[in-house]
């Protein structure tokens, strides 16, 4: 009867009481479900705002809407709430540094909502199952490798000159250089060479604002808004790129970085059956055809979006590494006048580069650098991971199957259990006689099997990086200030400001 009645109504009126029905239903459902998620979930017993327990749409409103940071914001949590706390219906976030291995050191899945940012799934660093990875890996390590890094490391001093000659011109004019720039630049035309052997012309700009660069710094920007709305995330990747670029006009440099990578494919595509006619090996040349007959060749897709994501990870965390270190030993003139000292009796003459080889041998540059890593927001992400169907014991606690557990890699290295003064760079704590114990929690690469693939590219990058700036230049800091460093967590640190030096060559 009442059915019979409400089709007699104005369509208008229909459709209206149809939409507040349905939002009616939807409000009971999210009020249900909330209630469930705090009171009555296996996670109910974990600490932590009950906002937080009740709905996923706490922290994407923290993080894509007010702009906050969830590194901070948990560390604000662990103040309150103890060593485990719960940062969503599902989501447990960990602290202490003895609990670090017991998440990572497991071939546990990642999450795929976290791990979607780029695309999702078609990455080394954003396959979801261990054994994507594994077969990815297998391809890449041969290039990552420490002998295969050593091998090419001419290609990483090649573009420490191409840097060095810039900061000669800015000394010569009088004017400081935007380190954290030509940092990136750095690793941005180290990563774009391996892979593709081609440069990013980074070096051509002035005072190295590369495009490429800016590009890269305004779409991390939008990282958050990304992870939190899927579908816009997937409208943005899938438009035309010229409605991109005319609703995102500074994305113009990343497509073009997007478009250079596709016509590299095509190229290296197109000359397999060449011999390489680059100067070292390519990585993308593995990629493309597979040596083992049983591996799948990777979709178009995917290789690009490896592409990125090589090229995301191996230009800001080099980067933010080298100018938090470089700023660290400036301010601190004993540190400072230390390392100058180590670098001049191993590096006599000028003339005479040194390999990397010879500089992991010192003792106070490798401190410097270890105390750099352990201080700088590189991946600052929840780095988060689905505990499997079983559960698993994390800090002495059950965690039951499918939740999802994170640790930032800052949170055991800045943690005072683990570290002493832990928010002082002091490169001493490294030559110390209990030294060796405090390895067991330097994990800014992370640890067990997803641990990073660019390791000892990162650390040949930055003991050629920091042994040539401080031993070729005098350096002294323009108006950066601490508060330059305050950063906001977007899977990678955006910093509030950028460090600027006068360099001045030395002449012997
Ligand atoms: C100071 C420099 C670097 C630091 C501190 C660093 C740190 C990290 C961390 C903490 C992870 C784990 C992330 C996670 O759990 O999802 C990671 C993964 C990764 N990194 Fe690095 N990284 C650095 C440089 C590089 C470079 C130069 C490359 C270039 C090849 C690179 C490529 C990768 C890749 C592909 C992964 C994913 C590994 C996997 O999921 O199996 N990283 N890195």
């Amino acid at each position: 009867m009442v059915f019979q009645h409400l089709f007699e109504l104005p369509l208008p009126l229909l459709l209206l009481g149809l939409v507040g029905l349905s939002c009616a239903i939807y409000i009971v459902h999210f009020i249900s479900n909330a209630i469930a998620n705090v009171f009555f979930s296996p996670l109910s017993e974990f600490p932590g705002p009950k906002l937080a327990a009740a709905t996923t749409w706490w922290s994407a409103y923290q993080q894509a809407i007010r702009g906050r940071s969830m590194h901070h914001i948990c560390m604000d949590l662990h103040e309150r709430y103890g060593d485990i706390v719960r940062i969503g219906p599902n989501r447990l976030h960990f602290n202490h540094p003895s609990m670090y291995d017991e998440i990572y050191r497991r071939r546990w899945d990642k999450d795929p909502f976290m791990y979607a940012l780029l695309g999702g799934d078609g990455a080394t660093v954003t396959f979801v199952k261990y054994e994507d990875n594994k077969r990815r890996k297998d391809i890449l390590h041969t290039f990552f490798a420490k002998s295969s890094v050593y091998n090419v490391q001419w290609l990483i001093q090649e573009n420490i000159e191409k840097f060095c000659s810039h900061l000669d011109k800015h000394n010569e004019r009088g004017v400081s250089s935007d380190m954290t720039l030509g940092f990136r630049c750095l690793g941005l035309e180290t990563i774009t060479a391996t892979c593709f052997g081609k440069s990013a012309s980074c070096f051509e700009y002035e005072g190295f604002a590369s495009p490429i660069l800016e590009a890269m710094e305004s779409i991390v920007a939008w990282f958050m808004v990304f992870k939190h709305f899927g579908l816009f995330r997937r409208i943005i990747l899938s438009i035309p790129e010229w409605v991109g670029l005319a609703l995102f006009p500074k994305g113009i440099a990343f497509a073009q970085m997007r478009k250079m990578f596709s016509d590299q494919i095509d190229e290296i595509t197109m000359n397999l059956d060449k011999p390489n006619q680059y100067p070292h090996p390519i990585v993308y040349r593995a990629l493309i055809r597979p040596e083992k007959q049983d591996t799948p060749i990777p979709s178009r897709a995917s290789l690009l979006e490896e592409a990125v994501a090589l090229v995301i990870a191996g230009t800001d965390t080099t980067g933010s590494t080298l100018t938090v270190g470089t700023y660290q030993i400036l301010r601190k003139p004993e540190i400072h006048a230390k390392l100058k000292a180590e670098l001049l009796e191993a590096w006599p003459n000028l003339e005479q580069r040194p390999s990397a080889g010879d500089l992991e041998k010192l003792p106070y540059l490798t401190a410097v650098i270890k105390e750099a890593l352990r201080m700088a927001p590189t991946t600052t992400s929840e780095n988060s991971r689905v505990v499997p169907v079983q559960g698993a014991t994390i800090g002495g606690k059950h965690i039951p199957g499918g939740t999802i557990v994170s640790m930032g890699v800052l949170f055991p290295m800045q943690h005072e259990d683990a570290f002493t003064n832990a928010h002082v760079y002091n490169p001493d704590r490294w030559l110390s006689d209990d030294a060796k114990a405090l390895d067991k929690y330097f994990v800014p690469f992370s640890k067990g099997p997803r641990s990073c693939l660019g390791i000892n590219l990162a650390w040949c990058e930055l003991y050629l990086s920091f042994a040539n700036l401080f031993r070729r230049f005098e350096l002294t800091i323009d108006g950066t200030e601490d508060s330059d460093f305050d950063w906001v967590d977007v899977g990678l640190a955006l910093f509030e400001g950028h460090l600027r030096c006068f360099c001045t060559p030395v002449s012997k």
